[in-house]
């Protein structure tokens, strides 16, 4: 079988003497949406943040198609093509659409100590990412990010990930404080993030939202992970609720043993 496109190894992470991760073996493939559950405490964002780059593990490995990598810095995990995309966003309210989506990456025009940006071609680059990520109002690339819907907002970031071809986009919460609408939106980008090859991990306290986008569902509880196979098409939002908040190992084979493979 290839190698998946990430894979963490025995990651192991420790915050003083709080333990936050327990030898957590965790993949995600080419072109697979991959949701994370779990309770509050669970380890959830601890392992986005060792994966992202911006805390450090204390033991286990990561590999990035097969090759082993170092996440000292956020730096390294977007050189590895890793884009994480927090709650916030991150992104700039008082600059445009088109200035956050190259935000510490503005192409520059003219000679490179004149240090213009290139308006135009960002302008023109926003234009076509905003038609591809499917906001379908004719939303100017110049509007600031400030006046935008948060489901707007995520697109944006999710578009930003999209343009730099990051290999996987990490999503923490994406719908959270959304509407229906602005959720299903925002729904309908990542699996067009996925439709256009890249992978994803989408962390969501809503199940059902989980449950419409991923292709793989992956339980933490307490540090580790206890379940990392179920598919949400031969599963009962039930069954993946009571992984969550806890059965026995034998409870466990017994919710999920017939509906996973
Ligand atoms: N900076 C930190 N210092 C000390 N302990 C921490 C720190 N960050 C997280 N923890 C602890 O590590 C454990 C895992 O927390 P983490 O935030 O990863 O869980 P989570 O699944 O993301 O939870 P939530 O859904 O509430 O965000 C918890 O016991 C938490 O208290």
């Amino acid at each position: 079988m290839s190698e998946p496109l990430i894979r963490m190894d025995n990651v192991s992470k420790f915050y003083g003497r709080i333990q936050a991760l327990e030898n957590v073996s965790f993949t995600v493939n080419e072109r697979e949406i991959v949701g994370l559950l779990g309770d509050n405490g669970a380890g959830k964002s601890t392992l986005i943040k060792v994966l992202s780059g911006a805390v450090p593990l204390t033991s286990g490995s990561i590999y990035v198609r097969g090759k082993k990598v170092e996440m000292k810095s956020t730096t390294d995990a977007i050189a590895a093509g890793i884009e994480t995309i927090y709650q916030d966003s991150a992104l700039v309210t008082q600059l445009s659409i088109a200035r956050n989506l190259f935000l510490g990456r503005e192409p520059i025009k003219g000679p490179a100590f004149l240090n213009r940006m290139d308006t135009e071609m960002m302008n023109q680059v926003a234009r076509d990412l905003l038609k591809q990520v499917g906001i379908s109002k004719n939303i100017p690339p110049e509007t600031p990010i400030g006046s935008l819907s948060g489901g707007e907002r995520q697109a944006v970031a999710i578009a930003r990930a999209m343009h730099f071809d990051s290999d996987l986009i990490i999503l923490d919460e994406p719908t959270n404080n959304l509407g229906v609408a602005e959720t299903q939106g925002v729904l309908r980008f990542v699996r067009g993030a996925r439709d256009s090859g890249h992978s994803c991990i989408f962390i969501a306290h809503n199940i059902h939202h989980v449950f419409q986008v991923v292709d793989r569902i992956v339980v933490m509880r307490r540090g580790k992970v206890v379940a990392d196979d179920i598919d949400p098409k031969k599963t009962s939002v039930e069954a993946v609720e009571r992984v969550i908040t806890g059965m026995t190992d034998e409870e466990l084979a017994h919710a999920l043993g017939p509906n996973t493979h």
